[in-house]
C-alpha cells in the first residue's frame, strides 16, 4: 500500500484525523511512505442513511418515495431522502432513477411537491448514501444540478482540515474545469503550502470534454470509473479509461484506476477471473495506482484484496518484462524549459541502458522529485530507488509508478550521498555488493554507472 485515501463522503474529520495519525504512526514505527489523500465530497446527487439501517431491499413494482424532506429517523416505510434540494423540481415523470449507476432501478410515477413517487423496475440493494442519476432518452440529466459548485462550503471546511493535518494530496470529485484546480492550488499556494498535491477525479460528463487542459492544470488524475459508470453508457467506461492514461502518461501525471477492481472481494476471499483481467489491463495501460474502495472500506477482506492487487500486478508486469511485450509509446516531450529538457533526455538514456545492460537496478537522487518521474515515466526493467531530501516529497513520489523513494540529507559530495545510499539499501537487503547499477543526479544533470561496493 502506497497511499490510504480519505472519501470525506463517509465519516466525520474526527475520524478521519484518527485515520491519519494512525498512517502517520505506522509510518514511523516502520519506516514507511505511505501517503495521504483527501478525497473531496463534492456535490454529488445521493439518498441520505436510510435512518440507520445497513441497506434496504427495493422489490419490483414497489412504489417508493424520494424526498427532499429530512426525516427524523425511523424513516417512514419505502422512503429514502435525497440531499439535493433541486432534485423534486429537476426530475420528471417518465424519467429512469438509477441507484448506484444502476444497482436499483425507478421510473418516476408522479411528483407531489417535495416528494417524488418511483415505481421500482430493477430491484436491488440500496445502499446509505448511495448516488443517484437520472436519466431521460437514455442519457443522464444534468439540468440545474450541472451548476451545483465543484467545491461546496463544507469541501472547503474539509480542504483547511486537510491542509492543517498535512495530507499529500487531495483528490478533488467531479472536477468540470482547470478553472477549480487552480483555484484550489493558488488557496493551497496562499498559505505558503507548497507540498500537497492537487488529483483531478474525472468522473463527469464536463470533465471528459474539457479532459486535456483539468489534467495539464492538475497534479495527477484519477480514474473513478464508479460515478463515470454511472454518467456514460458503461460500454465507454473502457475506452475513456484507456485515453485518459494515455493522456496522463504524455503529459507525465500521474494516473490513479478507481472503482470495482476487486467489487466481488468486498465478500469473497478470491476475486473472479475477468477482476483480475481488469487488473491486468489496467497494469498494462500504464497506471501509476489501482485503488480499492469498497474492497477496503467496508469489505470482509481488505487484506487479501490488497495483497490480490499487488500480486496480479506484479505478476503481469514480469510477464510484460520477460517476453518483451512493452508497446513501445512514443513519449512526447513534456519539458518546457532547457533543464528540463536536459533532465528528460537523461532519464530516457538511462532508462534505455538499465535495459541493454540489464542493470539491477537505478538510483535516482532528486531535490524537486521531478527527475524521479521522468524516470518513472520511462518504465524501465529494473527497480528504481530515488533519494529526496523532504519526507513530504517522498510520500508524493509513492503515488508514481515503480518508485522506491526514501529520505536523504544531500550533501555536496556525490561520492558521500551514493556511499551512505549503498549502505542504506544493503542492510535493507535490496541491493548486494557487485550488483550493477545506474545512478542519476537533477543536482549534477549526470549519469554514473558503477558496481555495488
Ligand atoms: N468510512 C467508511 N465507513 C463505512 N463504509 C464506507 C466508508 N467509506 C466507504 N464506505 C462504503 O464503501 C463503499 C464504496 O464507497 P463509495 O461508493 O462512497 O466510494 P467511491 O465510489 O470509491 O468514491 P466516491 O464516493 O468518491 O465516488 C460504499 O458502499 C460505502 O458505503
Ligand atoms: C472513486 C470514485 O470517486 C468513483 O469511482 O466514483
Ligand atoms: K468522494
Ligand atoms: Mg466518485
Amino acid at each position: 500500500m502506497n497511499v490510504a485515501r480519505l472519501n470525506m463522503c463517509h465519516g466525520d474529520r474526527e475520524w478521519h484525523q484518527k485515520v491519519i495519525s494512525s498512517v502517520r504512526r505506522l509510518n514511523e514505527e516502520k519506516g514507511y511512505a505511505v501517503a495521504v489523500m483527501m478525497d473531496t465530497e463534492g456535490s454529488e446527487i445521493h439518498m441520505g442513511d436510510l435512518g440507520g439501517a445497513p441497506a434496504a431491499k427495493a422489490e419490483d413494482g414497489e412504489i417508493w418515495t424520494f424526498s427532499v424532506r429530512s426525516f427524523e429517523a425511523p424513516l417512514p416505510e419505502l422512503t429514502v431522502h435525497v440531499n439535493y434540494e433541486g432534485f423534486a423540481e429537476d426530475v420528471r415523470v417518465g424519467d429512469d432513477l438509477l441507484v448506484d449507476g444502476g444497482m436499483a432501478r425507478f421510473e418516476v410515477v408522479e411528483k407531489l411537491g417535495p416528494d417524488v413517487k418511483c415505481r421500482c423496475t430493477d430491484p436491488g440493494l440500496l445502499l446509505p448514501r448511495a448516488n443517484l442519476t437520472f436519466w431521460r432518452d437514455g442519457s443522464v440529466v444534468r439540468a440545474k444540478n450541472a451548476m451545483l459548485p465543484t467545491i461546496t462550503s463544507k469541501d472547503w471546511l474539509d480542504i483547511d482540515f486537510g491542509i492543517a493535518e498535512g495530507v499529500d494530496f487531495i483528490a478533488v470529485s467531479f472536477v468540470k474545469s482547470a478553472e477549480v484546480i487552480n483555484h484550489l492550488k493558488s488557496y493551497i499556494a496562499a498559505r505558503r503550502i507548497s507540498d500537497i498535491a492537487v488529483i483531478a477525479k474525472i468522473e463527469s460528463i464536463d470533465s471528459l470534454t474539457n479532459l486535456e487542459e483539468i489534467i495539464r492544470a492538475s497534479d495527477g488524475a484519477m480514474v473513478a470509473r464508479g460515478d463515470l459508470g454511472a454518467q456514460i453508457p458503461l460500454e465507454q467506461v473502457p475506452s475513456i479509461q484507456q485515453k485518459i492514461v494515455k493522456l496522463c502518461r504524455q503529459l507525465n501525471k500521474p494516473v490513479v484506476v478507481a472503482s470495482q477492481l476487486l467489487e466481488s472481494m468486498i465478500e469473497y476471499p478470491i476475486p473472479t477471473r475477468a477482476e483480475v483481467a481488469d487488473v491486468s489491463e489496467a497494469v498494462h495501460q500504464c497506471a501509476d495506482a489501482l485503488m480499492l474502495s469498497g474492497e477496503s472500506a467496508m469489505g470482509r477482506y481488505p487484506d487479501k484484496a490488497l495483497s490480490v492487487l499487488s500480486s496480479v500486478s506484479l505478476r503481469i508486469e514480469r510477464w510484460w518484462r520477460e517476453e518483451k511485450h512493452h508497446e513501445p509509446l512514443e513519449l512526447e516531450d513534456v519539458s518546457s524549459s532547457f533543464a528540463d529538457k536536459i533532465s528528460e533526455e537523461i532519464c530516457i538514456s538511462a532508462a534505455k541502458m538499465a535495459n541493454k545492460l540489464e542493470v539491477d537496478a537505478v538510483f535516482v537522487y532528486t531535490k524537486g522529485g521531478h527527475m524521479a518521474s521522468l524516470l518513472s515515466r520511462c518504465r524501465p526493467d529494473c527497480p528504481i530507488f530515488a533519494f529526496t531530501n523532504s519526507t513530504s516529497m517522498r510520500r508524493r513520489l509513492n503515488l508514481q509508478w515503480g518508485l522506491i523513494p526514501f529520505r536523504l540529507t544531500f550533501s555536496d559530495d556525490m561520492e558521500s550521498n551514493l556511499n551512505r545510499t549503498f549502505s542504506l539499501l544493503k542492510a535493507r537487503g535490496m541491493i548486494k555488493p557487485g550488483d550493477l547499477v545506474i545512478a542519476l543526479s537533477d543536482m549534477l544533470q549526470s549519469i554514473q554507472v558503477m558496481n555495488v561496493p
